[in-house]
């Protein structure tokens, strides 16, 4: 099947590989000229495992190219489009111009026939306003919403993989052909029995906005446990491992550390909280707010322990930063809990040097000012305390003799992945959000 994905990011420029791979026939288009042509070029703009294997062999069958010419999307049959739906500055909101903008420079190019499928994140109802804005184009054309669940890190295993399936589809005698579109596309995860939930606009929308407060709410219920547990004495991971053994409650996404950031999940539960207001029901999501706060207390009590662990101030203590990115294996640092500890640790006076496996690049374009090392060995010589902020695989496995060159002996985990044996066995002070 021909089809376009509009908006290449994290989300789109995956999605667009990821089609091809599965033999459809794609043109990925963005508005981003240097982003495009690295994807021409074979290269992915960022960081993600799987995306540069996917991207060559999919170029190379010549089923995949990328173009910032939209009149390049006028063959396909199906149209996805994956582009930004950011906070809008200064309120909670999600910014919903660059859907627009991307629905609207399409609609002169749909043939007959074709269907917009929407992928962005966005606030319930805005699926019904698009349907009406595709209605306007000179064809016959008609909007899906198939929202999208991938996690950064395992993009392209998501994607190929999906856990479920969810099309919103219009109520009108045009429903069929757009189930028997988007089941043309999901062919391959079809018979494997993916799970497939056909629904209306609202629905769908709801889905991926309920997901994604639901994992919001449970790191922060176990954060706010870790609170508790820092004040009680309590240990927060042996809490989780032994809550987690319920299936009714599950171990996964009850890592308690420094919270949730990223493209997502923070920007997600503040709109569906304004959307919420808008609707008059600001009470039915008024808990999202206590949600991000318990989240955002998180990087406060990170930057005080820093300060408790050197003695009062950190003003000219050299600070060892491992870790930018907003989760392990990825380079996104949208939003970032390690950034933003980082960043405030230099603020308040504090030398610190801060690296990251992939994140470096990324970080470096958002905090020019803060100083970078590209290994932990650079990092971490002549440092008075170590930060853990990202739960890297190789950060993780550390033993204390690798941070021989540090200058103190303090060590910090700002995720709760340490062995905490192994470094307070070593002679190291070790300190957590939420272990004794
Ligand atoms: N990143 C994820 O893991 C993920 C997962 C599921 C859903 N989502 C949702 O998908 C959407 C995209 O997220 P992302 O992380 O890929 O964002 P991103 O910022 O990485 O990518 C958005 C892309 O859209 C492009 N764009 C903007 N306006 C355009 C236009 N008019 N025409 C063509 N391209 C345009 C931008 O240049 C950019 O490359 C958001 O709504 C997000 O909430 C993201
Ligand atoms: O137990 C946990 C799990 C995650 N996190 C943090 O939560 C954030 C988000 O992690 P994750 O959800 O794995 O990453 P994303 O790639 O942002 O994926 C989320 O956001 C995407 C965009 O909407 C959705 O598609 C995914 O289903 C949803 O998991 C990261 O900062 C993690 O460090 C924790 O603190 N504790």
């Amino acid at each position: 099947m021909k089809i376009s994905v509009i908006g290449c990011g994290y989300l789109g420029a995956v999605h667009a590989a990821c089609m091809a791979e599965l033999g459809h026939d794609v043109v990925g288009i963005d508005v981003d000229q240097a982003k495009i042509d690295a994807l021409s070029a074979g290269t992915a703009p960022f960081f993600e495992p799987g995306l540069p294997e996917i991207l060559t062999s999919s170029m190379a069958s010549g089923r995949l190219r990328f173009t910032t010419d939209m009149a390049e999307a006028q063959d396909a049959q199906v149209h996805f489009i994956a582009v930004g739906t950011p906070q809008k500055k200064g309120e909670y909101a999600a910014d919903l111009s660059y859907v627009n903008a991307a629905v609207t420079a399409l609609l002169p190019h749909l043939r007959d026939g074709a269907l917009v499928v929407g992928k962005s994140t966005v606030p319930v109802g805005t699926a019904a306003r698009l349907a009406e804005l595709v209605a306007s184009a000179p064809v016959d054309a008609e909007l899906a919403w198939n929202p999208e669940f991938l996690r950064e890190g395992f993009a392209v295993q998501d994607t190929l993989g999906p856990d479920r399936l969810v099309y919103g589809v219009p109520a009108t005698e045009a429903r069929d052909r757009a189930i028997a579109l988007l089941d043309e596309v999901y062919a391959t995860a079809l018979a494997r029995d993916t799970p497939r939930l056909v629904t209306d606009y609202a629905t769908a929308e709801l889905v991926k906005v309920s997901a994604n407060a639901f994992l919001a709410t449970k790191i922060s219920f176990i954060n706010a446990m870790a609170e508790i547990a820092e004040a009680t004495g309590a240990d927060v991971t042996q809490l989780a491992d032994a809550i987690g053994h319920d299936v009714r409650i599950g171990r996964r996404f009850l890592n308690s550390g420094l919270g949730f950031g990223g493209g997502c999940l923070p920007k997600d539960i503040r709109a569906f909280r304004a959307r919420g207001e808008e609707l008059g029901l600001g009470s039915s999501l008024a808990f999202l707010g206590e949600v991000d706060a318990i989240n955002l207390r998180r990087r406060d009590r990170m930057v005080e322990l820093t300060r408790e662990a050197l003695g009062g101030d950190v003003t000219g203590k050299r600070v060892a930063v491992l870790g930018l990115a907003f989760k392990p294996d990825s380079d996104d640092v949208r939003d970032s809990p390690a950034l933003d500890v980082a960043r405030r640790l230099q603020d308040e006076g504090a030398i610190v040097l801060a690296t990251d496996p992939e994140a470096i690049p990324t970080s470096q374009r958002v905090h020019p000012e803060l100083h970078y090392a590209e290994t932990v060995a650079e990092a971490t010589t002549g440092a008075d305390a170590v930060l853990v902020l990202t739960e890297w695989k190789q950060y993780r496995a550390l033993e204390p003799a690798d941070l021989a060159g540090a200058a103190g002996t303090i060590i910090l985990d700002g995720r709760n992945c340490l062995d905490v044996d192994r470094w307070r066995g070593a002679g190291w002070t070790y300190r957590s959000l939420g272990r004794p």
